[in-house]
């Protein structure tokens, strides 16, 4: 079967938008300030009003952030019906409700009224794509495009297909976000959650058992991680600011020394074995990602951005304050 016919993600201008609540509006602010022309619809009868307050309040960052050349809020157009949105669309994002029946029509709808080859992402929190391509004529330009919130500020977004989608619509979506600002993962398989959910939801199951058994209030949990691990996870992820817990020895050391605390009861959940495959993995993974900077290098570079961050959330003066 040869490959449909689509706009290089390179040469994209019309974005459409489905469903325009909290992310769907983030997205639209992050393709205005993109620059692209953007039609979105939404069922909702005040959503056009609610739309337009969120990409106004979104402009400023925009503006800090940078415009692409001609981005302005003047190039959306709020449509009055689903077909208008796509009929033009060279790409389309679905932020509906997080409702596995409603995903599954809405997508088959939007497949129905898309130009043919179109890749049509879907913001989904965690279902899986097969789970939801199940009733569209052609399902193969169906991908999960998941973001953070906002869209136009985090720039993460996890890329996976379903069993159905054709593995040219998922390298098509991961080029087209690069194109338009984002930092992708892209997914060689389906995992609910994708990455980052299932990092944040075994945070958060942990956090509501404190919060459950009255070990921990609300506000302990949060400052816990504002003023705690969070400074860190912004300047580098868990894996290498572990990694440097193990000093010189890196974190085969770190392995070597806390690793058998994965079996204490510092979890509620169940710990992975930590054999000698998931050692030597964890281990050259962290040497890969340090991609040749020496522990100093790394001390460096973590405690710049950590002093950057508490700067940027007011915690320490900025350059220049008095
Ligand atoms: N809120 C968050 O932090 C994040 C949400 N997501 C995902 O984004 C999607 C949207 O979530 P939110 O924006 O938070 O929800 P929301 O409730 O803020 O917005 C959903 C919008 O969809 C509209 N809608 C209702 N039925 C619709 C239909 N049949 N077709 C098109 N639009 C319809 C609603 O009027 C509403 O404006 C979900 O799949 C969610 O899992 C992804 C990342 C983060
Ligand atoms: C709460 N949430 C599961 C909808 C969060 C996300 O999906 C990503 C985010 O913005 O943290």
């Amino acid at each position: 079967m040869s490959s449909p016919k689509r706009t290089s993600p390179e040469s994209v201008r019309r974005v459409a938008c489905v469903g325009a609540g909290v992310i769907g509006g983030g997205w639209v602010a992050h393709f205005l300030g993109r620059g692209y022309d953007v039609t979105a619809w939404d069922p909702a009868p005040d959503a056009e009003a609610r739309l337009r307050r969120l990409v106004a309040a979104a402009w400023p960052a925009l503006e800090q952030l940078g415009l692409a050349p001609g981005a302005s809020p003047d190039r959306l157009t709020v449509t009055g019906t689903l077909e208008e949105a796509v009929a033009d669309a060279e790409f389309v994002q679905e932020s509906a409700p997080e409702k596995l029946e409603l995903k599954r029509e809405l997508l088959a709808k939007l497949d129905a009224a898309t130009p043919a080859g179109v890749v049509i992402a879907s913001s989904t929190s965690g279902y899986p794509m097969t789970d939801m391509q199940t009733a569209a004529a052609a399902p193969g330009r169906l991908v999960v495009g998941h973001p953070f919130n906002p869209p136009y500020l985090i720039p993460l977004v996890e890329v996976a297909g379903g069993e159905r989608t054709d593995p040219d619509a998922v390298g098509w979506l991961s080029r087209f976000y690069e194109c338009a600002g984002k930092s992708v993962i892209t997914m060689d398989r389906e995992v609910p959650g994708f990455i980052a959910n299932r990092l944040q939801e075994a945070l958060w199951r942990e956090a509501l058992h404190m919060v459950a058994n009255g070990e921990a209030t609300v506000a302990d949990i949060d400052r816990s991680i504002t003023e705690g691990p969070g400074l860190r996870w912004a300047v580098m992820g868990p894996m290498l600011t572990f990694a440097l817990a193990g000093g010189e020895g890196g974190m085969a050391h770190m392995l070597d020394h806390f690793g058998p605390s994965l079996k204490s009861p510092w979890t509620r959940l169940e710990a992975p074995e930590l054999d000698k495959e998931l050692y030597d993995a964890v281990v050259s993974g962290c040497d890969d990602a340090a991609d040749g900077r020496t522990v100093a290098d790394l001390v460096g570079e973590r405690d710049r951005g950590v002093i950057a961050v508490l700067r940027a959330t007011g915690r320490l003066p900025r350059d220049g304050d008095a």
